[in-house]
């Protein structure tokens, strides 16, 4: 069920429960394995508009987490078959072993219509042979989406890597590609959670600081943004990805809204305004940051969206900071920006490439 009444019925996989979420669409043909274990996802049921998923199963090594984190996994049809050599565990199981639940059958082209029509919608997915449709509606009705950073960020304060730049990140729900791409260049990366002061972050020496992805409405993160504040005023190279890119946009005083049905898929386009190059990226984002808002002595807009001009990366006017609202660390998607980590590096003035 939809929050406007509509009503699908399908069939059930996975761990089949009752869930309310905030239902959104993603137009990725494969890549579902990085996808589900995205910490962005937290809170959503995803709709994939490829009509066969599951086809290749799930492979352990592809994921970005240490689990799925979204609220229920939306398709037409879930293939039976798991066919690849490097398949660990079909979807179906993979699914329910990790409690979420799936429902397949549906028409999710017309779906991710309505969505781009009304907006991304809350939603409910209820299993059973019969249902009490204006007892799901109330449910529905009083359902709100509260913030999942807090449950997404690590609690431990791990390290990855012994290269000789140090960098800390901060782990809003942090895809496990970013820390790769950074260990690959060199870098010893120490976990922070979501809610790590200034001082913190400082009391490891970094060299420079990674901001992540995450889940949510950025400006829930009151304490995020206070301490970038003092990042910035600082002024120590920081690359900043998505939630990353909106919290450090709103630190610095600029707006952020929520766009109508956001933008989720790997084939997006964006626009290098400093070259005129057009890279594809992998995207999902929810939020954007208002381009009207963006004080021009703070920060340039460096990167845009194809698709409707959004904005898609900004380089700050201290010369330490920059952050995009795609993902250069791909997974799944095209490595196209992938340069972007090359250039935090020089950035730092430690490439060791
Ligand atoms: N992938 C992300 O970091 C998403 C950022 C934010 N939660 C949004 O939806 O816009």
């Amino acid at each position: 069920m939809l929050e406007n009444g509509m009503t699908f019925e399908g069939t059930g996989f996975g761990d089949e429960h009752d869930v309310l979420c905030e239902v959104v669409f993603n137009s990725a043909m494969c890549g579902y394995t990085e996808l589900l274990t995205d910490p962005s996802y937290a809170g959503q049921g995803v709709v994939m508009t490829y009509p066969l998923i599951g086809n290749y199963g799930v492979c352990y090594d592809d994921a970005e987490s240490t689990k799925p984190w979204l609220r229920a996994f939306i398709v037409h049809s879930i293939s039976g078959a798991a066919s690849n050599f490097r398949c660990d565990v079909d979807l179906n199981t993979f699914l329910k072993q990790n409690g979420i639940p799936g429902i397949q059958g549906l028409d999710t082209r017309a779906i991710t219509k309505i969505l781009r029509e009304s907006g991304t919608m809350r939603g409910m997915i209820a299993f059973g042979d019969s249902f009490d449709i204006p007892a799901m509606k109330k449910k529905l009705d009083a359902f709100t989406l509260k913030s999942c950073v807090p449950v997404v960020s690590s609690r431990e304060s791990k390290v990855y890597g012994d290269g000789p730049v140090k960098i800390a990140l901060v782990d809003y729900g942090v895809k496990s590609n970013i820390i790769r791409s950074l260990v690959k260049r060199g870098c010893t990366v120490k976990c922070f959670p979501y809610d790590a002061s200034f001082e913190d972050l400082m009391s490891f020496s970094p060299d420079g600081v990674m901001l992540s992805n995450g889940p949510g409405d950025p400006k829930e993160c009151v304490k995020a943004i206070s301490e970038l504040k003092k990042l910035y005023s600082y002024g120590i190279p920081t690359f900043a990805i998505c939630l990353g890119h909106q919290l450090m946009a709103l630190s610095q005083g600029f707006d952020t809204y929520k766009l109508k049905y956001g933008h989720r898929g790997i084939n997006h386009p964006v626009k290098d305004l400093t070259t005129n190059r057009v890279y594809i990226t992998s995207q999902n984002h929810g939020f954007v940051v208002n381009g009207e808002t963006i004080n021009p002595s703070v920060a340039d807009i460096r990167f845009i969206s194809m698709n409707d001009g959004s904005i898609e990366g900004l380089t700050y006017k201290n010369g330490k900071v920059f952050s995009v609202q795609f993902h250069p660390e791909a997974s799944p998607g095209p490595l196209d920006s992938g340069f972007l980590f090359d250039e935090f590096m020089k950035l730092i003035g430690g490439s060791r490439i």
